[in-house]
């Protein structure tokens, strides 16, 4: 729904590069210019091509995502934005028939050496999907979950972490009286937020988010868009997003794609006022997608 909105807008204006650049200075963005020749880079993606059974998902992908900086992915549904972001944990491990080939480099390292751990990854690359998924526990355990997976168990360091990440993730304030309340009865937008929670306690370096406001009523979303922003100091980010808007909003570099290829990847105000690709132009002016 959101799409079509943006779209119309965007389609009332002809020169719609120019509509993204109101709602950039409108947002109070300042005009900066990033290179990624100019970062320190987290991940990169070599070569990379992922097969569902005979079904070709993603096609040579090459990308560097820099470190601490947000990195949106846009593009039309069933592209592969979600594909590729789940590649950067090996979530797509999980699924049936699915073959990978090419490199993801992480700090250098090949996520798919035989000597990667996948524990150890997915700690180091934690996930947040579309629809919150808090476990049917208390907040406090939700947030200490992790740290117990790893064997800690010491009730002062458990209690820091927990107050630490729902301060991190802008919670602790509606829910510091009622930790021990079921995680279930917290609304959507506390539920995403706790899971964010859950997810920075073990201290990833990465972030992968897969559209994780597009459930969320408008002030919730706010609050994540704010979010991200914050946690941005302390993680590497990246977000799958339907609206454009948002992406606009919140990242710094944004990758376009279509029919699983990479089309332009680029700091985020070049690529929404100034795109190189036609076919990037075509999608943020509404003509597809
Ligand atoms: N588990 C799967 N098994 C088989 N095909 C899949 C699977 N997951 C995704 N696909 C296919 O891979 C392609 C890319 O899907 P993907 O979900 O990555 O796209 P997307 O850009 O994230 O889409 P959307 O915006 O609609 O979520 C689609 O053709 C989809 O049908």
């Amino acid at each position: 729904m959101n799409h079509v909105v943006e779209n119309t807008a965007m389609n009332a204006n002809t020169n719609a590069g120019s509509a993204v650049t109101m709602d950039l200075e409108a947002m109070g963005r300042e005009s900066r210019s990033l290179s990624l020749s100019n970062e320190d880079i987290c991940l990169e993606a070599k070569g990379l091509n992922l097969f569902y059974g005979q079904k070709q998902a993603l096609f040579d992908i090459n990308m560097l995502v820099p470190r601490k900086r947000v990195t949106a992915f846009i593009g039309p549904s069933g592209c592969g934005k979600s594909t590729l972001l789940r590649t950067f944990n090996r979530m797509n491990d999980l699924v049936d028939g699915c073959r990978i080939d090419g490199k993801i480099l992480l700090d250098g390292n090949d996520i798919f050496d035989r000597g990667m751990d996948i524990t150890s990854l997915r700690r180091r690359v934690g996930m947040v999907f579309q629809k919150p998924n808090p476990f049917p526990k208390s907040i406090y355990e939700n947030v200490a979950y992790g740290l117990r997976l790893q064997g800690i168990n010491k009730k002062r360091v458990l209690d820091e972490v927990v107050e630490k990440s729902l301060k991190g993730a802008a919670l602790w304030d509606e829910v510091k009286d009622r930790l021990h309340d079921s995680a279930l009865g917290l609304s959507g937008g506390q539920q995403q937020r706790l899971v964010i929670a859950r997810a920075i306690a073990i201290e990833p370096e990465v972030l992968l988010l897969d559209e994780p406001a597009s459930a969320l009523d408008p002030i919730s979303t706010l609050k994540i868009e704010e979010l991200i922003h914050e946690l941005k100091d302390r993680f590497t980010i990246l977000i799958v997003t339907h609206n454009m808007q948002q992406a606009a909003r919140v990242s710094d570099y944004t990758a376009f794609m279509y029919l699983g290829k990479l089309i332009e990847h680029g700091d985020t105000d070049t690529l929404f006022t100034n795109p190189s690709n036609k076919q990037t132009e075509d999608y943020i002016t509404g003509r597809y997608g």
